[in-house]
């Protein structure tokens, strides 16, 4: 199993660094354009090999996508970050461009490849790639929404002053501060829904600070986050490279799905070695689905702004 990951600043190298210490990968490819820096991530991780007991061999490279042929699995974390104060549409300007190429170039040398896109405008820079890359829709996978269920998660765990493993939820819609859709309905503390536990209030306070998740973390860190987004980045690669086929909200051409087409926003879907196998639709009530519709208009606004 061949994993590529484009861009070796933080996202990059924290998802390589998961790759690696869950062991499932046989070589990690870090490729970007900065000279040597990719080599020399690659070099300090593979020194931490015999300390966290991996055998995934890891090789950096300055732009060269020779070295990415064959891969399974490719994800693309290239591009600029927000500072604070900043949207994450705001990078569509910087990121597009870059997106687009990096996948032209991969698909290149690996026709067969699934591809993880985490760079942001997260769902319209996965739409960029769906409309330049020729990939079929099923290769094509944003990560957004595994991240966002884990920062909601850790704040229901929060509010219920539980430990996170009795809790589980999901978030769906797009990846931005306002277009989250937490789905604190059907959200639970080992089965029993939370709002048996907290209030109704507590419990939009989880949803709004789930939204924000993001900017509260790129507020203190004074770039965005890479720890969380490195973890979900390598249990994205992990269901498909493991042929897992488990369920995790990912960004996901709609073809219908939830009553929409032609965008790419967070749904939960089973992953397996096929990239997407299955959109699962959930049954959402009145107020879910305004606002699902509501987070798809903010979406379909930023890929306008698309040069196609
Ligand atoms: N989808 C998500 O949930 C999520 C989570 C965190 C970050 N992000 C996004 O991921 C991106 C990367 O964030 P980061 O914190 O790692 O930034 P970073 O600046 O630390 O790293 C980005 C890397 O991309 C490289 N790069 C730029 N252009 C390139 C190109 N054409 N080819 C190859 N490499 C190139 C840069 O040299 C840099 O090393 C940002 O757009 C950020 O908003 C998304
Ligand atoms: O917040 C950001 O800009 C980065 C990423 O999308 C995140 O949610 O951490």
């Amino acid at each position: 199993m061949k994993v590529t990951v484009v861009g070796a600043g933080a996202v990059g190298a924290s998802c390589a660094e998961y790759i690696a210490i869950k062991n499932f990968a046989s070589e990690v490819v870090l490729l970007d354009i900065k000279e040597g820096f990719a080599e020399g991530k690659a070099m300090d991780l593979m020194q931490t090999a015999s300390l966290n007991g991996f055998d995934t061999k890891i090789t950096g490279v300055t732009n060269d996508y020779s070295k990415t042929a064959g891969s399974d699995i490719c994800v693309i974390t290239s591009g600029i970050p927000r500072k604070p104060g900043m949207t994450r549409e705001e990078l569509i300007g910087i990121n597009a461009g870059i997106v687009k190429d990096v996948s032209s170039n991969l698909v290149k040398n690996s026709p067969k490849t699934i591809i993880i896109v985490v760079s942001n405008p997260m769902d319209t820079m996965a739409y960029l790639v769906h409309k330049t890359s020729g990939l079929d829709k099923n290769k094509i996978i944003g990560m957004g929404g595994a991240l966002d269920s884990a920062r909601f998660k850790y704040r229901l765990a929060e509010a219920l002053d539980a430990p996170i493993s009795d809790v589980d939820g999901m978030v769906i819609g797009g990846h931005s501060d306002t277009g989250m859709v937490p789905l604190t309905r059907l959200a639970t503390r080992n089965s029993v829904p939370v709002s048996k536990f907290i209030s109704e209030e507590r419990l939009n306070q989880v949803m709004e600070d789930t939204k924000v998740g993001g900017a509260t973390l790129t507020k203190l860190l004074g770039t965005s986050a890479w720890y969380a987004p490195g973890a979900a980045v390598s249990a994205l690669v992990q269901a498909i490279a493991c042929d897992q086929k488990k369920m995790f909200p990912c960004s996901v051409m709609l073809d219908g799905e939830y009553g929409m087409k032609d965008i790419c926003i967070g749904a939960p879907v089973i992953l397996g070695r096929n990239g997407i196998e299955k959109i699962v639709e959930l049954e959402l009530n009145d107020a879910e689905k305004a606002h699902m519709k509501e987070s798809a208009e903010g979406v379909r606004k930023t890929n306008d702004l698309l040069e196609l």
